[in-house]
C-alpha cells in the first residue's frame, strides 16, 4: 500500500474511484494515487504505474465540440481524482499547458488523400509531439511542489530532481516544460553524436541554472538504463527525490489520450469523403514507434471506447515490437541476428551496442521500448481473466507474469513466444510494420511531389505504414497517421530526400524562424561515461552547487 504522499492507499479507496488509483505492473505496490504516480515515476519494485482500472468514457460523442483544452479537462477528470487537484485547479494547469502552443487547434489534422489523414502534433514550443504531454508535466510538478512548500524554507523544502533519458525530443520538450521552475533541477541524458545538430542546439542551449545537459558515450538505451539504475537505488532516491519526465511517468501517456479523441472528432467535422465519416464509425490509428508511449496512449483511448478499428505500429529497422506481433518473441536481437553472433547477448551494454542500429529516424532508434510492459500487464491479466473471474488474483497473476518475463528480457536478451492467447489478443487491437531507411526517403519524396508536403523521417515511416494498412483494408477505410516532429528537426533526412527535388530549398522552405540562430548559441553541456555511478555522483554533486547557490 502507498505510504507517503498526500492520501494514503485507506483514504484513497474511498475517495478515488478505481481508475483514479494505480498498481505497479510487477504486482508488489498498489493504492497509489495519482500525485504519488507523478512525482515517483517508477514503481519501487521496478514497474510501471498503470490505473486499477481503465475508465468508459460514457459520453464522449458530447465532447465532439470541445476544444482540445475543454476535451483534456474530461478525460484527465476520469484519471484524477477531485479530491487530490480541484476541477478549477486542474483545468487551470491544462489552459496554461496549452496556451504555448502556435496552433488554434492545439493539434489540427490535415487531409492527405482519400481517407489518409495526418495528425500534426508538432505545434509546441520545441516542435515535437512530446511538448503535448510534457508542458503539462512541468505544470503539474510546479503545482504539486509549490502546494507541498507552502509555508516551508531552505532544507524543508521538497527539492525534485528530475532525470530523464533522450533521444532527441522528450530532453528539449522536459527541458522547455521545466527551465526556470522553482524547487526541480533538471538532468537529461542524451546518447553523444546521435541526435541531431538541431536536437542538440535545443537541448543545450537552454542555459537555466536548474537545466543540466549530459552527454553519454552510448546509445539511448544505455540512457534508458542509467536512468533506470538511478531510480533502483535506495541512496539518491532517499535524498534527492527523484522524478521522472520519459513516459514511464503515466502523466505522459495520460496526456497523450487526448489527441486520439481530438482528432477524432475533427475528422468527423472535417471528412472529405462521400459519403462522411460519421460519429461512431471506426477509425485506424498510425504510431511511429519508439518506447511505445504514444501507442500505448491510443490503446487507451480504444479501451476507453473510441471507435478504433486497429493501432499500426510503425517502426524503423530497430523492430523488436514488429517481431513480437509477427513472432510471439520478445527479443533484443532476432533470433536470426542471434544465431549469427553464437547467442543472445546478456552483457546490456554489450547487447546496446551490438543491436541498435543508427537510421534516418533517430528519435526511433531504441531496442527496448519501455512502454511495452504496461500493455503486457493487460494482455497477462486477460489472460488470467479467461481461467478465473477473481479479479484481485487475476491482479497478482498478471504483476507475476509481467515481472517473469521482463526477469528473462534481463536474464537472457528476451522471452517467449507468449502465450497463443496474449499473441492474438495483443493482435485484437495492434498491427505492426517496419520501414527500411530507403522505403522513408521514398515516402518523403513522394508526399512532396505530390502534395508539396514536407514530412519528418518519424512521420514518413507512419505514412509508409499507413499506406501499407490501406493496401490491407480497401480505401474506405480512415486512417489518421500520427506526425510526431516538425521536419526541421532532422534536416539531414530531409536534405537527402529532396535536395534534387526542383525548387526546394530547405532554408525558406522548412526552417522556422525559432530555429534560425540556434545553432550558433552559447551552450552548456557535460560529457559523462556510460557509467550510473558516475552519473549519480554528478547528479549529486551538481544539485548540491545549485541549491547553495540559491
Ligand atoms: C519524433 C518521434 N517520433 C516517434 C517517437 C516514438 O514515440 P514513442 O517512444 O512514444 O513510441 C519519438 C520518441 O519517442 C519521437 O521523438
Ligand atoms: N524518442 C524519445 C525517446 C524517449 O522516449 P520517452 O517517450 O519515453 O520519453 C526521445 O525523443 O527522447
Amino acid at each position: 500500500m502507498a505510504t507517503n504522499g498526500t492520501t494514503d492507499g485507506a483514504s484513497n479507496s474511498t475517495t478515488h474511484t478505481p481508475s483514479q488509483r494505480y498498481l505497479s505492473t510487477r504486482g508488489e505496490d498498489s493504492g497509489f494515487s495519482f500525485e504519488e504516480v507523478v512525482l515517483k515515476g517508477l514503481a519501487s519494485d521496478g514497474g510501471l504505474y498503470i490505473p486499477e482500472e481503465i475508465p468508459q468514457a460514457q459520453n464522449w460523442r458530447s465532447w465532439k465540440d470541445l476544444s482540445f483544452a475543454d476535451l483534456a479537462f474530461e478525460i484527465l477528470s476520469l484519471y484524477i481524482s477531485p479530491s487530490e487537484i480541484p476541477p478549477q485547479d486542474l483545468k487551470a494547469i491544462i489552459d496554461k499547458s496549452y496556451s504555448t502552443f502556435r496552433s488554434p487547434e492545439t493539434t489540427p489534422l490535415v487531409h492527405l488523400n482519400d481517407n489518409l489523414y495526418l495528425l500534426e502534433l508538432f505545434h509546441g514550443p520545441t516542435f515535437a509531439f512530446k511538448d503535448v504531454a510534457l508542458q503539462f508535466l512541468g505544470n503539474l510538478f510546479e503545482y504539486f511542489l509549490v502546494r507541498k512548500n507552502e509555508g516551508k524554507v531552505g532544507k524543508d523544502r521538497h527539492h525534485l530532481t528530475v532525470v530523464g533519458a533522450t533521444s532527441g525530443d522528450t530532453g528539449s520538450a522536459a527541458i522547455y516544460g521545466l527551465r526556470g521552475k522553482k524547487d526541480v533541477s533538471v538532468f537529461i541524458l542524451h546518447p553523444k553524436g546521435r541526435v541531431s545538430p538541431i536536437q542538440e542546439a535545443q537541448m543545450t542551449t537552454v542555459l537555466d541554472k536548474n537545466v543540466h545537459n549530459l552527454a553519454v558515450t552510448g546509445t539511448f538505451d544505455d540512457c534508458q538504463d542509467i536512468v533506470k539504475a538511478l531510480f533502483a537505488d535506495k541512496d539518491i532516491n532517499e535524498t534527492h527525490n527523484l522524478g521522472a519526465v520519459n513516459s514511464i511517468n503515466w502523466a505522459r501517456i495520460l496526456a497523450q489520450i487526448v489527441y486520439y479523441f481530438h482528432s477524432y472528432f475533427s475528422l468527423v467535422r472535417a471528412s472529405k469523403t462521400s459519403p462522411p465519416f460519421r460519429l461512431g464509425e471506426r477509425v485506424r490509428f498510425v504510431v511511429p514507434t519508439g518506447n511505445f508511449g504514444d501507442v500505448l496512449a491510443g490503446y487507451f483511448a480504444l479501451r476507453m471506447g473510441l471507435p478504433i478499428a486497429k493501432l499500426v505500429i510503425a517502426t524503423n529497422e530497430n523492430d523488436i515490437l514488429h517481431r513480437f506481433w509477427t513472432t510471439g518473441r520478445y527479443e533484443i536481437h532476432s533470433s536470426q541476428g542471434a544465431a549469427a553472433t553464437g547467442g543472445l547477448a546478456t552483457d546490456g551494454a554489450k547487447a546496446h551496442e551490438e543491436g541498435v542500429k543508427e537510421t534516418l529516424s533517430p528519435a526511433m532508434d531504441i531496442l527496448v521500448s519501455s512502454n511495452f510492459e504496461r500493455l503486457l500487464w493487460f494482455l497477462a491479466y486477460e489472460y488470467a481473466a479467461g481461467a478465473r473471474m477473481d479479479n484481485e488474483w487475476n491482479k497478482k497473476q498478471a504483476g507475476q507474469e509481467v515481472s517473469a518475463w521482463l526477469k528473462e528480457l534481463k536474464s537472457a536478451g528476451g522471452f517467449g513466444p507468449v502465450q497463443r492467447d496474449v499473441l492474438s489478443s495483443a493482435r485484437t487491437d495492434f498491427e505492426s510494420e517496419r520501414v527500411s531507411d530507403s522505403q522513408t526517403i521514398d515516402t518523403i519524396k513522394d508526399f512532396y511531389r505530390r502534395k508539396g508536403y514536407v514530412l519528418d523521417p518519424h512521420s514518413a515511416v507512419g505514412i509508409a505504414s499507413a499506406l501499407r494498412s490501406v493496401g490491407r483494408t480497401g480505401p474506405e477505410v480512415s486512417h489518421i497517421s500520427l506526425s510526431t516532429a516538425h521536419p526541421a528537426k532532422f534536416a539531414g533526412a530531409v536534405e537527402l530526400a529532396l535536395k534534387d527535388e526542383e525548387g526546394f530549398d530547405f532554408q525558406t522552405k522548412v526552417l522556422p524562424a525559432e530555429f534560425a540562430d540556434l545553432e550558433n548559441q552559447e551552450k552548456r553541456v557535460t560529457f559523462v561515461e556510460n557509467d550510473w555511478q558516475k552519473v549519480r555522483e554528478l547528479v549529486k554533486h551538481q544539485v548540491e552547487e545549485e541549491l547553495r547557490e540559491e
